[in-house]
């Protein structure tokens, strides 16, 4: 393994096993040894005894490391230089492990040796004539360093016979059992025969096409009587070749790895020669970002948006408080491309191993692959802070700064990142700092700091806010304030002062748990309700009446009947919005019509939503997230021959000042608000 493969793979990326056996070995060093090592790490030594007394030192030192960019290549060298080679014998091993052949798609094995021949009764153990080939193969294709058993690969333990692969009429018949989806032994996902996945999705025909990204196609296809979502890595990306299958090792292992009822679930994958398939569960609402900026009156509503913000919140705070927690920092993850909705709106976060790819632009060969690769990342940057944008100091602020985004998008229902008429960009992030910087330029004093976000916060709930979420009843939708504020605190410039995800999470429960209750309570009063049960007997005085006076008031606010508040009219269909008056219930069951009733006359476009006076709210104690706050402060200096390769990785292509990301009209629907602040000014 060359060391340059090493320097780009993240500490981050080690598995928990890895970490688990490399830090069991370490934390039995002698305490000289373990100390002479951590000292190459952490210069700092109040910062090296607090970590000495830690109980898990290793483990907290090789997170920290990992939160700064640190490499495996580092963390090897480190080993190598102090001779301590039993450690680094176990990330060399790994290393060696789950190795995807670097190889163009040209140069893969043929699917018959990158396939069993044994019956199926046996796919689960390669036979070793296979395993002969495979490894000559294997030391054909891929220099290694060290010595040790080779390790099985993608490839190899897919466990669909060749004979899957190669007859194809035989294979039509095949039953599905005989096809043995089985689960390879390091991924625990399961591998599908190519062939299912071609005929599933009609030989990948542009029908079934309902999505492109920077690095796959995504079909909907059609399996065993379900729908799936398959995306195949292009084998032409501008990425690299190499880069992109390291990519989709990534995302199966951490997909495998991090499960959580709102992160995406991954079906399988499906390798074939130069065809690198990733199969997920097909969800039927598209992405948040396709729902919020649909050019129709699909676009969700208050309530809608609401509960997709707080499922994808719930990811993120579980993926924080996972150990190692997973951060990303490239929190396009989190953008709303990547939250994709179930037919319920439940979301998901998808895209993990490949939102990697973002971060290393200086990968990219060639000029024309570039031009693609940087409107990648700009995408990217319009979630990042700064501080990451300058130094590449990763930490998990960076993704509640670009969950902030997220909640900007939803409260004004514009893209994060516009092209305005003079073509130049436009981040709707700077709708905070400029308004901060408005507060800095009268004083630079933290009291001014505070106020100046929430004047800016202030500002997005007056003038900003979305405008199919406006009525003329109230000023905003049920507890949007909160929620412009929640966002401006995630975007503090101070990453420190961003609130933990648990926290993201804790208030939008509470808006959420208000909605609920409002259109609940009001539920209860429009749906017949059950019989009353009988007076007890001392008071058997009559009941009134259902016709009383508030049933009364209740039918006048019937006649201002609007659209729907809180049902998803849009179906999924990426290539056709619907106009603006298409709002319908009709995509609904006859159920979810009557239950949701209330809500749509209360969205009515002239009747308020919710009322921000409505509801009082409950506390929710959420456990304290402990390792928020930890990571950005035992990182002071760290090691100085820990090159961070973030910051020069954006260098090409750095957003523009804030001063210049301000013109083009950005809003062209109806209603549109008063914009009469800067950002909103220098976008007329
Ligand atoms: N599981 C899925 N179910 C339904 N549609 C999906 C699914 N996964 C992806 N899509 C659709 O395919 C589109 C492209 O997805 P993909 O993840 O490839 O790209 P992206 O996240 O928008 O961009 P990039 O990969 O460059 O970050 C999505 O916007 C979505 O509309």
């Amino acid at each position: 393994m060359s060391n340059s493969t090493f320097n780009s793979e993240y500490l981050y990326n080690l598995p928990a096993a890895v970490v688990h056996e490399f830090t069991r070995v370490m934390d039995s060093l002698p305490y000289s040894d373990w100390q002479r090592f951590a000292s190459q790490v952490i210069c700092d030594q109040t910062e090296l005894r607090l970590l000495e007394q830690s109980g898990r030192r290793t483990e907290t030192l090789i997170h920290k490391w990992g939160c700064r960019n640190g490499t495996v290549g580092d963390l090897i060298t480190v080993l190598q230089d102090l001779e301590l080679f039993r450690p680094r014998d176990i990330i060399l091993k790994w290393r060696r492990i789950p190795q995807l052949s670097s190889t163009s798609p040209s140069s893969l094995p043929p699917p018959s040796l990158t396939h069993s021949s044994s019956p199926s009764s046996s796919l689960f153990t390669p036979s070793k004539d296979f395993t002969r080939a495979l490894s000559n193969l294997e030391s054909k294709l891929l220099p290694r360093t060290g010595t040790g058993p080779p390790p099985p690969d993608l490839p190899r333990t897919c466990p669909c016979p060749p004979s899957t692969v190669l007859k194809e009429s035989k294979k039509e018949e095949r039953s599905y059992d005989s096809c043995a989806v089985k689960s390879p032994p390091f991924t625990g996902v399961m591998c599908w025969p190519f062939n299912e996945v071609q005929r599933g999705t009609d030989n990948f025909s542009a029908a079934r096409q309902i999505g492109e990204g920077g690095f796959g196609h995504v079909y909907r296809a059609s399996m065993r009587n379900t729908d799936f979502a398959v995306k195949r890595l292009k084998e032409d990306s501008h990425m690299g070749w190499s880069v992109v299958k390291e990519s989709f090792k990534t995302e199966v292992e951490r997909l495998s790895q991090y499960r959580h009822p709102n992160i995406m679930d991954l079906v399988g994958y499906s390798v074939e020669g130069g065809a690198y398939c990733l199969i997920y569960v097909y969800m039927p609402s598209g992405s948040l970002e396709d729902r919020l900026h649909c050019e129709s009156g699909s676009a969700l509503s208050w309530s809608q948006r609401v509960k997709v913000v707080l499922g994808s919140a719930k990811a993120i705070q579980y993926l924080h408080s996972c150990s190692p927690a997973l951060i990303h920092g490239d929190v396009k993850r989190y953008g709303s491309s990547n939250i994709l909705l179930g037919e319920h709106l439940d979301p998901k976060l998808s895209d993990f191993g490949l939102a990697r790819l973002c971060r290393n632009p200086s990968r990219t060969p060639g000029k024309t692959s570039s031009v693609a690769q940087t409107s990648t990342v700009r995408g990217t940057l319009a979630y990042l802070p700064d501080e990451y944008l300058k130094d590449g100091q990763l930490g998990m602020e960076i993704d509640v700064y670009s969950f902030g985004v997220v909640l900007l998008e939803v409260l004004t229902g514009r893209r994060a990142l516009e092209t305005s008429s003079q073509s130049k960009n436009v981040y709707l992030k700077d709708l905070v700092s400029e308004l901060e910087d408005d507060g800095k330029s009268c004083s630079r004093s933290k009291d001014t700091r505070e106020l100046s976000n929430s004047q800016a916060a202030e500002n997005i709930w007056k003038k900003h806010l979305d405008p199919w979420l406006m009525t003329d009843a109230t000023p905003g939708p049920h507890r949007s304030k909160e929620i412009a504020q929640l966002a401006c605190r995630c975007l503090d410039r101070r990453r420190k002062k961003r609130p933990p995800m648990t926290e993201v999470f804790d208030t939008l429960l509470d808006v959420h748990t208000g909605l609920e209750a409002l259109n609940g309570r009001v539920t209860v009063r429009t749906s017949p309700s059950p019989p009353p049960p009988p007076p007890p007997p001392h008071l058997s005085c009559p009941m009134p009446l259902r016709s009383d006076k508030s049933v009364d008031s209740l039918s006048r606010q019937f006649s201002k009947l609007g659209p729907q508040e809180n049902t998803f009219c849009c179906s999924h269909n990426h290539s056709f919005p619907r106009p603006p008056s298409a709002v319908t219930c009709s995509d609904l069951p006859e159920s979810r019509k009557s239950e949701e009733s209330w809500d749509s006359r209360y969205s009515s476009s002239r009747v308020p939503c919710e009322s921000d006076e409505s509801q009082g709210y409950s506390q929710y104690l959420v456990p304290a997230c402990t390792a928020q706050g930890n990571t950005s402060q035992l990182w002071p200096e760290g090691n100085g021959h820990i090159k961070n390769t973030q910051s020069s990785s954006f260098s090409g292509v750095l957003p523009e000042p804030s001063s210049v990301a301000s013109d083009g009209a950005m809003n062209t629907r109806p209603q549109e608000p008063e914009e009469s602040d800067e950002f909103a000014s220098s976008l007329a």
